[in-house]
């Protein structure tokens, strides 16, 4: 096993260690101490870990942790893939939400809002580390984690969106949603249907207006199909030359939550979702990675992630986080169908 994994498992104090997409190395940082670190705006150099909600408080690992990169050098056992059980009242539970969603959209309320739900599953906690490891096995193309702070948490995922990538002046992020459940799809073929394109198109117009204040050079491609696990999503990578280097953290103020996570408008979307969904969604969400910022030459380096495809882990029992887009042409019982979808991204490293 690698040595990160002995540290990380020995560790009392907070650490987090990752493995960026196509990547061969896991990177540890280990903080020295258990303080909780948290601030409403990211001004110096550290690891994030932000929530969902602007109005909470983003943690984060400050650059004095204890920081070490290891190749991967390991191989793990996957058990057999459990099928994804439908609980019957987390299933009526969800319908009536998403009904509501729709409900609200035809009222002319927003046009699209992600509704979410947390599913509780029985795990091994002496098992954690394998978790991990199948997830950095199974997802090469995904930023997979695991985090851990005394005051916050457990948490671990592989998220295939990320949410910026920032090198000086250029900001890289993506408009990613849609969804439809195939495995090894042949990408090039898949026609999308209406209610997909549309929902992934509110994002893409979202995210390309955000930016516009900041960038006289704004570029998108054309939208394309992108396998993440056994689901396929649309998705189109969007680049803003930012007019200004000192607004890096301008753009992510701007862009999250994206209507990827959260819907549009933004604050109708968030206030729907926090009067509506009946659990706080924490991190879920959120997003986090590394934030490099250095305002003596205002150089900035950054490669954030939207947290999601996680679970919150508290001993013996892990907490899915599961959501989708809901537009005036949604299905309930599809969308429910899509967080169970979701939940084997995580389920099938269990
Ligand atoms: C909300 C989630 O995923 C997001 C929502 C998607 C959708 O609505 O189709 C697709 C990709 C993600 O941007 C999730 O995985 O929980």
């Amino acid at each position: 096993m690698n040595n990160l994994f002995q540290k990380a498992l020995a560790a009392s104090t907070p650490f987090v260690l990752y493995r960026k997409p196509n990547n061969s190395q896991i990177v540890g940082w280990f903080q020295k101490n258990k303080m909780l670190h948290t601030t409403t705006k990211l001004t110096k150099s550290c690891f994030v870990f932000a929530p969902f909600h602007e109005n909470e408080k983003i943690v984060f690992y400050p650059e004095d942790c204890d920081i070490t990169h290891e190749f991967i050098d390991f191989s793990v056992e996957f058990s057999q893939d459990i099928p994804a059980q439908t609980n019957s009242f987390e299933r009526e539970k969800h319908l009536l939400l998403v009904n509501k969603g729709i409900q609200a959209i035809h009222d002319g309320l927003m046009e699209k809002v992600v509704l979410s739900r947390k599913e509780t599953v029985t795990i091994e906690q002496d098992k954690y580390p394998i978790y991990f490891q199948r997830l950095i096995k199974k997802y090469p193309t995904a930023f997979v984690y695991w985090f851990y702070h005394p005051n916050v948490g457990m948490w671990m995922g592989a998220t295939p969106e990320q949410l910026v990538k920032i090198n000086n002046n250029v900001v890289q992020t993506v408009s990613l949603a849609g969804t439809i459940n195939q495995p090894n799809a042949d990408l090039k073929n898949i026609i999308w249907g209406e209610k997909e394109q549309n929902e992934q198109q509110v994002v893409t117009d979202f995210i390309m207006n955000a930016l516009k204040p900041l960038s006289n050079d704004l570029q998108a491609t054309k939208p394309y199909s992108y396998q993440a696990g056994s689901l396929v999503h649309i998705k189109t990578d969007i680049a803003a030359v930012l007019k200004n280097t000192q607004d890096a953290y301008k753009a992510i103020e701007a862009l999250h939550p994206t209507p990827a996570l959260c819907g549009f408008p933004k604050q109708e979307a968030q206030k729907f979702i926090i009067e509506n969904e009946g659990y706080n969604r924490e991190f879920y969400g959120g997003y986090l990675g590394e934030w490099k910022f250095n305002n003596l030459d205002y150089s900035t380096k950054s490669d954030l992630f939207v947290n999601l495809r996680c679970m919150k882990l508290d001993k013996n029992q892990a907490y899915l986080f599961l959501g989708g887009g809901i537009n005036k042409d949604s299905i309930p019982e599809n969308e429910y169908e899509e967080t169970v979808n979701k939940s084997k991204t995580i389920k099938s490293v269990l």
